[in-house]
């Protein structure tokens, strides 16, 4: 039996073909999307269409079933007639950091974390209604449904049905639903919206189907799964257990861990979001992790791999130059409107080798705070996993087990929400009490030196705080 998994992330859609016995990986496709943090949703459709036309026709056998994973929190706000009132806000999109802040003001952090799992920042597609609400109150009159991204796809691929479905996963991230009961609250909602009340979609379970798709050549009668966030997915593909935190380098930079109970953190570091299989999935996130990266390598007129290089040619604390690398605003920490800083300039250490290795700390020392974070709400990390795409930078793998101080497993080369999507569709077509067991392997790096990651992370902070007095 074969499955498809799609992940609709930021930087592009990606469809794996699998067998569904042995999660083998039969085909793979991918398709970018529009850059920017306001996209058309229909961008993310087209490019799911051209990815999964590229990949049927190299599927040995028919597709029984396939789930879509997303970019987790984006407005999607469609009207009567299922089209988009306007573009979607991406998680990554900060103009709706006021209203955040109003709404946390409003019903106090405490309360927020307690009743939805955490205290909304601009990502929270809670946020963005309100922004909408007070900005384009025309287009928010038309608002029929809200969607996420993956709800969007979903509902697309069954051919536009009165029914959407999303899962507790990525509902979780909305800022309007409970992660302990496992139901939406449509009076926040509301509340944000000026009394409107658009539709909600259904959410479905971890193993259930949604819907059959409809209209999509090769593929009809085929089962769509719930889908889930990209994040869920990821850790879903990975099958992490407790004990086990995931580092996802992607547009966003992740730390997460599976927990059996609900986390609730009032000061907003970690969001308390729910997995993809029935548990919990306290969840931290920065804006800045690949392209920080990718903008380092183009100020130095290298490209990824030549970053790579002269970063492994400094040594670790890149000879003084620290980076706070908030190159896009930044959410954890939350300060939406901050720009980058560069640290401890000297004549001696301005040299591409110890930009590029500052640009490689900086950016992990956003996720070794992560870690520290999951640690206060009970998550330990026995195991870090890397995945994402700059988990294959040789500087990140080489640099990041003593920066985070523990031991890392890089899992071979995959699209791992993709394999998540594809596990989650498999899953719901045999109909089992857990999900398949695919195999998993990875390479092991050492954190030999630990003592200088604390020293790097003590420097970080010592930045951040003269910068931003924390
Ligand atoms: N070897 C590498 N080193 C550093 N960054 C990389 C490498 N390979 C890919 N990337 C970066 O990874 C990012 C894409 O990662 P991905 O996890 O697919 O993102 P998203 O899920 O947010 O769309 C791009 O910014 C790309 O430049
Ligand atoms: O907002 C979050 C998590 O809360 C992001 O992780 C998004 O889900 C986007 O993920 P990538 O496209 O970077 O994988």
């Amino acid at each position: 039996m074969f499955v498809l998994g799609i992940d609709s992330s930021t930087q592009s859609t990606k469809v794996l073909a699998v067998d569904a016995e042995t999660g083998k990986v039969v085909a793979h496709g991918k398709a970018a999307h529009p850059e920017g943090t306001e996209v058309d949703p229909w961008a993310w459709w087209h490019a799911g269409q051209t990815a999964i036309a590229d990949v049927l026709p190299r599927v040995p056998g028919p597709v029984e079933a396939v789930a879509v994973a997303g970019q987790q929190h984006g407005m999607v706000a469609v009207d009567g007639a299922g089209d988009p009132v306007r573009d979607a806000l991406l998680w990554n999109d900060t103009r709706s950091a006021q209203q955040a802040e109003a709404l946390t003001d409003h019903h106090g952090a405490a309360t927020l974390a307690h009743r939805t799992g955490a205290v909304p920042v601009a990502s929270f597609t809670l946020s963005k209604v309100a922004w909408l609400a007070e900005n384009e109150p025309r287009n928010a009159d038309r608002v029929d449904r809200v969607l996420l991204p993956h709800d969007w796809v979903s509902w697309q691929l069954a051919g536009r049905p009165d029914r959407a479905w999303t899962d507790r996963g990525d509902a979780s991230g909305t800022g309007y639903f409970s992660p302990t009961s496992g139901t939406w609250l449509p009076e926040l909602l509301a509340e944000a919206m000026g009394g409107r009340q658009p539709r909600l979609p259904d959410v479905v379970g971890p193993a259930e189907t949604g819907d059959r798709v409809s209209g999509v050549d090769g593929l009809d009668g085929a089962r769509i799964a719930a889908g889930t966030g990209d994040n869920m997915a990821g850790a879903l593909g990975l099958g992490i257990q407790p004990g086990d935190v995931v580092v996802s380098l992607g547009t966003s930079g992740t730390a997460f861990a599976v927990t059996e109970d609900p986390c609730f953190d009032e000061t907003g570091t970690v969001a308390g979001f729910c997995d993809a299989t029935g548990r919990h999935l306290p969840l931290v996130c920065t804006l800045n992790a690949a392209q920080v990266l990718g903008a380092t390598a183009h100020l130095l007129g290298t490209d990824l791999a030549g970053l790579d290089e002269l970063a492994l040619q400094a040594q670790p604390g890149a000879g003084g130059l620290t980076l706070l690398p908030y190159l896009e605003g930044e959410r954890t920490p939350n300060l939406p409107d901050a720009a980058g800083t560069l640290f401890g300039m000297r004549g001696a250490n301005m040299t591409p080798q110890n930009l590029a290795r500052a640009a490689v700390e900086g950016m992990l020392c956003g996720l070794a705070d992560g870690i520290e974070a999951l640690r206060g709400v009970g998550a330990e990390s026995r195991r870090v996993l890397l995945i994402g795409g700059a988990a294959q930078s040789k500087a990140v793998q080489a640099i990041a087990p003593s920066l985070l101080g523990v031991d890392v497993e890089v899992p071979d080369p995959a699209e791992y929400v993709a394999l998540g999507a594809a596990k989650q569709a498999a899953w719901a077509a045999a109909g089992t009490a857990t999900p398949p067991e695919w195999p998993l392997h990875c390479t092991r790096h050492e954190a030999t030196h630990p003592e200088r990651g604390d020293e790097i992370r003590h420097t970080y902070h010592q930045a951040r705080h003269r910068m931003y007095g924390f």
